[in-house]
């Protein structure tokens, strides 16, 4: 047993020379066929196929199962993961606690890490900065002066440049930019300077003026504070936020009271509707719709058409704007067929060649442009993009490395990482909080290397309380340093500053949601980097995101794993407590076995922690489930290994039965046709709604609005068809 601090897991014997173990190469049909084959028989156990096992083995497997787990933690740790007396409450199932429970290499029987395709594509940039000063516009001097001194901003960005003079002049408006080129101003500025401008001057009572939907309650928070910094000259004027979380008695007494600008998520507006006597859309002369792809996604459906009946049934006279860094073909069409006379305006049309001297002269706004260009997104130029080939197996050890590396050993890293789940952002955050920074834990602090940074772990998803939401949204955007774990909620247009990493450790389900999470980082001209991790049966998506323009650079697993050897707390020991020898790539093999070994025996710890990693290996099951059709030959669950990913998550052994229940549903939605039909005809309602609220009513049958531009261009003609919502539909409210 591990009686002293200091023993740590038995490792294998060197391997010679290659760090990866993993098999050679195989055709790609026959490793489709084996595959098939093998995850038949293997979703409820982690044992590879025999054929594979003597391959690659370190040791002769009846050596490495006899060995017992040792482990370095010290005090309440020790105790609690002493591997000869495991909790009685472990005892779970399948997944009880063996007495000596070794941790089964993470370097064998692994599938082998194919080449990454390498498609040359160019991507698409834009340029963030216009020279023009705000003073160029026709706007009050106290809200110049508010920009320049509040905000302290002095020059307009391009989408600014090309935004506010169209919205000013009283039209309906498109807007495309790329993520954190400051779109939020695009609109926040006419639409203040248009209000305080009203001949007869706003008063309190008059209720709102101006209503701006977005997806989530931070965002709703985010936007609320850039609106009360601008109109801090015109106080007459009363902005407001209804976001859920909130008490609803709380809100209706400020609705009561006025508020003239309102910004809320659309459940929670809903809300008000069904229920707030004195909420009225009378004076309605703003509609916005921030991440306007996200709102009009499907899951908003109910409640945008209960939103745009409520308004449309009291004011028809109103100025209509769209915003996203992902405006795709599908929200381009509803929207063509929705507002009056619209200007498109896409920074993106203007800025494919920005060495080009007239480049920034000729900013204008214009028609969007072919499918495969609203389909193809800017990244930001300061966005450096990774993608990181991991085997199941390995994925927790090498998130876990890739946060000590930044965190730990470099300064002021701000890191967030994307799961698909609120499970599975809660099942992170716990266990590396017990691991990596319980005082018990490896990483303890008398334990540091004096030159290591302390690791601050902070998490966000919908299921949590309000208040802690808000506290966490402020503590993340205040602090220098960090790692947020969250779901798609804090993908979208939340402006947290110096965010240095972006890590996507489930991968998003479509190329729209990859842009947003990575636009956290390189916002307004910074610098910023993000990685992708995928599994090497998913390797496929560097294609997928390169057909959308988008380009990603490889980083080696071992790269990332190397800095384990930077810390003592995961050295190696060999039989006999002797200290392991090893060096390069046996030396970081030993140390990730010891990681993996800390994450496995906290899991193992109780009945609790066990039920815990199992509820997120099925969620992740659950999420990995609904990527889009288009992506399912990327990513569909006959793909995994299901032992293999159930170590992912500490388990020591595939749960059984474990994608029954996912898969039972599916088939059951398959047997139902009528299910499909059901989402297709409520995509028509809503362009229905959307057709006959918008429009003049003048056009008749449904025919489409001719759309215009500055330019006097002809409409472009709908093409294909709204987008369906991915894994990661939890990113709203
Ligand atoms: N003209 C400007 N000069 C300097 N900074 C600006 C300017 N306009 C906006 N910013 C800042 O740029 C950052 C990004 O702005 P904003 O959040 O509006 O971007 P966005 O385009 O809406 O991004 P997303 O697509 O992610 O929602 C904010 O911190 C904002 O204060």
């Amino acid at each position: 047993m591990a009686a002293a601090s200091g023993v740590l897991p038995q490792v294998p014997e060197p391997r010679p020379a290659v760090f990866r173990t993993f098999s050679k190469p195989r055709p790609a049909h026959a490793r489709r066929q084996a595959a098939a084959t093998k995850r038949k028989c293997q979703a409820s156990s982690e044992a590879p196929p025999a054929k594979r096992r003597s391959k690659a083995s370190f040791l002769p497997a009846k050596k490495t199962a006899a060995k017992e787990t040792r482990r370095t933690l010290k005090g309440k740790a020790q105790r609690t993961f002493s591997p000869k007396k495991p909790s009685a409450g472990a005892r779970d199932g399948d997944q009880e606690q063996k007495p000596g429970a070794k941790t089964s290499s993470l370097f064998k029987n692994n599938p082998e890490i194919p080449e990454l395709p390498r498609p040359v594509v160019e991507q698409v940039q834009e340029k963030v900065f216009t020279s023009d000063a705000f003073q160029a516009l026709d706007l009050h001097p106290h809200l110049i002066s508010t920009i320049n001194t509040v905000l302290k901003m002095s020059s307009m960005t391009s989408v600014q440049k090309q935004s506010i003079p169209v919205l000013l002049e009283g039209r309906d408006a498109l807007v495309r930019s790329q993520t954190g080129s400051g779109k939020t101003l695009a609109y926040c500025i006419p639409m203040v300077q248009s209000l305080q401008a009203m001949q007869s001057k706003i008063q309190r009572g008059d209720g709102p003026y101006a209503l701006i939907l977005v997806p989530t309650r931070e965002l709703a928070l985010q936007s609320f504070d850039t609106v009360q910094k601008l109109l801090k000259p015109f106080t007459w004027i009363v902005p407001g936020v209804l976001m859920g979380g909130e008490k609803r008695k709380s809100e209706k007494a400020r609705l009561r009271k006025g508020i003239n600008i309102l910004i809320s998520t659309p459940g929670r507006l809903v809300d008000h509707i069904k229920s707030t006597k004195n909420i009225h859309f009378r004076q309605i002369r703003w509609l916005i719709l921030d991440e306007a792809d996200r709102i009009l996604d499907l899951g908003f459906e109910k409640d945008l058409t209960v939103i745009l009946n409520a308004v449309n049934a009291e004011c028809q006279e109103r100025q209509n704007v769209l915003l996203s860094a992902t405006l795709t073909e599908g929200v381009a069409r509803l929207a063509d067929i929705s507002l009056h006379d619209p200007v498109s305006i896409s920074v993106l049309d203007e800025s494919h060649d920005l060495s080009s001297p007239e480049s920034e002269a000729s900013l204008e706004a214009s028609p969007p442009q072919a499918t495969d260009e609203l389909d193809s997104f800017a990244i930001p130029a300061g966005l450096e993009q990774h993608v990181v080939v991991v085997p199941s197996k390995l994925r927790l050890v090498c998130l876990a490395a890739f946060i000590l590396q930044k965190c730990k050993f470099e300064r002021d890293q701000k890191v967030i990482v994307f799961f698909s789940s609120c499970e599975l952002v809660e099942f992170h955050y716990t266990l590396f909080l017990q691991t990596l920074l319980s005082d018990s834990g490896a990483l303890a602090p008398e334990r540091l290397p004096a030159t290591s940074m302390p690791l601050k772990f902070l998490r966000l998803h919908s299921a949590l309380e309000q208040e802690e939401r808000t506290a966490v949204f402020q503590d993340f955007t205040h602090s220098k340093t960090g790692i947020l774990f969250c779901t798609d909620i804090a993908a979208r247009g939340l402006d947290l500053p110096q965010v240095t990493w972006i890590v996507q450790y489930n991968a998003p389900s479509s190329p729209a949601e990859y842009i947003h999470r990575v636009g956290r980082t390189a916002r307004i001209g910074c610098h910023g980097s993000s990685l992708l991790v995928l599994a090497p049966s998913e390797a496929e998506y560097v294609n997928s995101l390169a057909s959308h323009k988008i380009n990603v650079s490889e980083m080696k697993m071992e790269d990332i794993l190397s800095v384990l050897t930077k810390d003592d707390c995961f050295k190696g020991r060999r039989g006999g407590g002797q200290k392991s020898r090893a060096t390069g790539p046996q030396e970081i093999q030993e140390r990730a076995t010891v990681l993996q070994t800390v994450f496995e025996d906290y899991v193992h710890s109780s009945e609790e922690t066990v039920s815990r990693a199992k509820k997120a290996l099925q969620s992740f099951i659950r999420a990995y489930a609904t990527y889009p059709r288009e992506l399912k030959h990327i990513f569909h669950i006959r793909l995994l290994h299901l032992g293999h990913m159930a170590k992912s998550f500490g388990l020591r052994d595939a749960p059984k039965n474990l994608c029954a229940s996912a898969m039972k549903k599916k088939k059951a939605n398959l047997k139902r046709p009528d299910l499909q039909r059901k989402k297709t005809q409520s995509k028509q309602r809503l362009a229905e709604i959307l057709r006959s609220e918008y429009a003049s009513g003048m056009e008749t049958g449904g025919a489409k609005v001719r759309k215009q531009n500055t330019r006097g261009g002809p409409a472009s003609q709908p093409r294909g068809a709204a987008r369906t919502p991915g894994p990661a539909s939890e990113g709203t409210d």
